[in-house]
């Protein structure tokens, strides 16, 4: 990541003549109709208006992140002091806070700003240590800086300091300009203040521009904001300071009520449901040509010319978290399968007894089911918070899809890597497997190939549905076929010829007969197994044919997550 020097003299927002369009055969809608205005440096501007109004269209459009492609259309100049941006170069002067917080549930506040730091500073370990302190402490996260974020299953902190570290996130590249989406959505009124208050200190101290949407403020929260953005059906009827609301307002001839919520009022008259309302519409249209629109063209020519030098790169594909539950679960799960088939009879004494060719097979194939199963699950289950997670980074330009694939893979192929390993190592010499020193490295050398397949399994379900639940609920009726195909529960040669492709793709088919030739390769068993289950693929081309699948699969994934990345609002 390459950072230079910062301009420190803020940034202006402009957008000329913006028009959002949505057209298809049925329908023909302009959402936004030709808007223009300012949002300036050092001032916190909120965006509020009726439902439906446009807001967040408006708000996606500034962030480069609103459609703009066959059913919809978007029209118009948007500028950062006067330079047009697209995504690309928006994440170098400016950052986006969605509405939901999508933060990893079990690292802790601090564990999240220092991966943040991590991901988007460049600098001594000391530099982004002092900024991550810095920025707990305008976000007022020092006392919860090591609680855990929690979740649905984790109680965790509380909503208002979860909001304030996703901003806190944010906070860390030292963004010019930030976007916020209903950032008090949720919140109670003391908290929602809170985060406001904070934001709009942040503002006018460090002259950050700061833009956001907001529902129906307390009048608290609407009083700390600078300038107000008052939309309708698409159209401005207010733009401005907010302080200015009272009397530019009032040559419309509302007031709002003496000890009324001015923001309650404003709503109470944009309120698109009431025919009365709707009336009025025109009428307010009109005033904000005559008696605002010039001054805002003015404000517009007056913008911010400074040049925006900022970061321009995307973090190491390698920083990410490991994870020890599954290593842990893999020694206690050995050791259950090596007590259940503990010093099974000897093969040589037991040449006739289907009895132990039974448990020898069972013994081999719940092996290889729990290396495979022991990477894929966790991961399918932790892939729905973190493919938004990813997707967010991505949609900030922090790395790109195949950054994100090869860390992903780096980062979890440790656990792909020790987790047979220690699996195997324990149960192999208790069950009474092949004691010849290369078979039992054979054995571990399979699992391996047979975890790591299930980690590029896990990953390509995960990039093939854009659901997250669909990927949970899918992934197994996807996988738990080729449980059908392995030759362990149906002799390979008796499957009906229409499916007998599944049987191509299928890992298991390949493990068992690998590891079946394996152990009985030099003792009594060997012709007597091999020739009962018609296992005919050979035990290296077994092993061929795995490392083509976790290829196959890897291939794809990588191809799913460069052409299915989505925009995230
Ligand atoms: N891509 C699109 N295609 C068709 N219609 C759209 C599209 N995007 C937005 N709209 C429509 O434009 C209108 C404005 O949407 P927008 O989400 O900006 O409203 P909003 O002011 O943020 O409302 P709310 O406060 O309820 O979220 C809505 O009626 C919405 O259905």
């Amino acid at each position: 990541m390459i950072y230079q020097e910062k301009s420190k003299k803020g940034v202006d927002i402009t957008w000329r003549d913006v028009k959002y369009t949505a057209h298809t055969k049925k329908y023909h809608r302009e959402i936004l109709k030709g808007l223009s205005g300012i949002c300036k440096a050092g001032e916190m501007t909120s965006i509020m208006g009726s439902s439906g109004a446009g807001k967040t269209t408006l708000l996606n459009i500034l962030c480069c992140r609103a459609e703009n492609t066959g059913e919809v259309k978007l029209l118009g100049d948007i500028t950062a002091n006067g330079k047009s941006y697209d995504a690309r170069s928006f994440s170098n002067f400016a950052a986006y806070v969605m509405q939901e917080d999508l933060i990893l549930e079990t690292m802790t506040v601090l564990e999240v700003l220092q991966f943040a730091a991590s991901l988007k500073m460049t600098g001594t370990e000391e530099q982004k240590q002092a900024k991550v302190e810095e920025v707990l402490k305008i976000m007022l996260l020092e006392k919860c800086q090591n609680s855990i974020i929690g979740g649905y299953a984790i109680k965790g902190i509380t909503k208002g300091e979860k909001k304030r570290t996703s901003i806190a996130c944010e906070l860390v590249s030292d963004p010019d300009v930030i976007f916020l989406d209903e950032p008090t959505s949720g919140l109670d009124s003391f908290t929602a203040y809170n985060v406001v208050d904070v934001l709009q200190q942040y503002a006018t101290e460090q002259n950050k521009t700061i833009i956001c949407t907001i529902h129906q403020p307390s009048s608290d929260i609407f009083m700390k904001f600078d300038r107000l953005i008052l939309l309708v059906d698409g159209k401005f009827i207010y733009q401005g300071p907010r302080d200015k609301t009272k009397n530019k307002f009032g040559c419309f001839d509302f007031q709002c009520p003496y000890l009324s919520n001015p923001a309650d009022y404003f709503m109470s008259i944009m309120y698109a449901e009431s025919e009365k309302n709707r009336n009025n519409y025109k009428v307010y249209f009109e005033n904000f040509e005559k008696k605002l629109s010039e001054e805002i063209s003015k404000e517009i020519d007056q913008h911010r010319t400074e040049l925006i030098l900022h970061k321009s790169a995307q973090a190491s594909c390698l920083t990410q978290k490991s994870n020890r539950a599954q290593i842990i679960q893999a020694i206690i799960l050995s050791l259950f399968t090596g007590l259940i088939y503990l010093n099974l009879p000897d093969p040589e004494s037991h040449r006739d007894d289907q009895c132990v060719v039974n448990d020898y097979n069972g013994a081999i194939f719940f092996l290889i089911q729990n290396t495979h199963m022991n990477t894929l699950f966790p991961i399918v289950l932790s892939l729905p918070l973190e493919k938004r997670v990813y997707l967010k980074e991505e949609n900030a330009k922090l790395y790109s899809a195949t950054g994100y694939f090869i860390g992903k893979m780096v980062i979890e192929s440790m656990v792909a890597f020790i987790c047979p390993i220690a699996y195997v190592a324990i149960s192999y010499y208790m069950i009474g497997f092949n004691q010849n020193f290369v078979c039992f490295c054979f054995f571990i050398l399979v699992c391996i190939i047979n975890s790591f397949i299930g980690l590029s399994q896990a990953l390509f379900c995960g990039s093939l549905f854009k659901d997250p639940q669909t990927a949970i609920n899918i992934t197994p009726l996807m996988t738990l076929p080729f449980f059908l195909f392995s030759g362990f529960y149906k002799n390979v040669t008796d499957m009906p010829d229409w499916n007998a492709w599944i049987q191509q793709i299928s890992n298991y088919r390949y493990v068992f007969e690998a590891l079946v030739r394996n152990d009985y390769a030099d003792n009594a068993f060997t012709i007597y197994v091999i020739g009962q289950s018609n296992l005919d693929q050979g035990k290296w081309m077994s092993v061929l044919m795995l490392v083509v699948l976790f290829l196959a699969f890897s291939t794809f994934t990588l191809i799913l997550l460069n052409t299915k990345k989505q925009r995230l609002q």
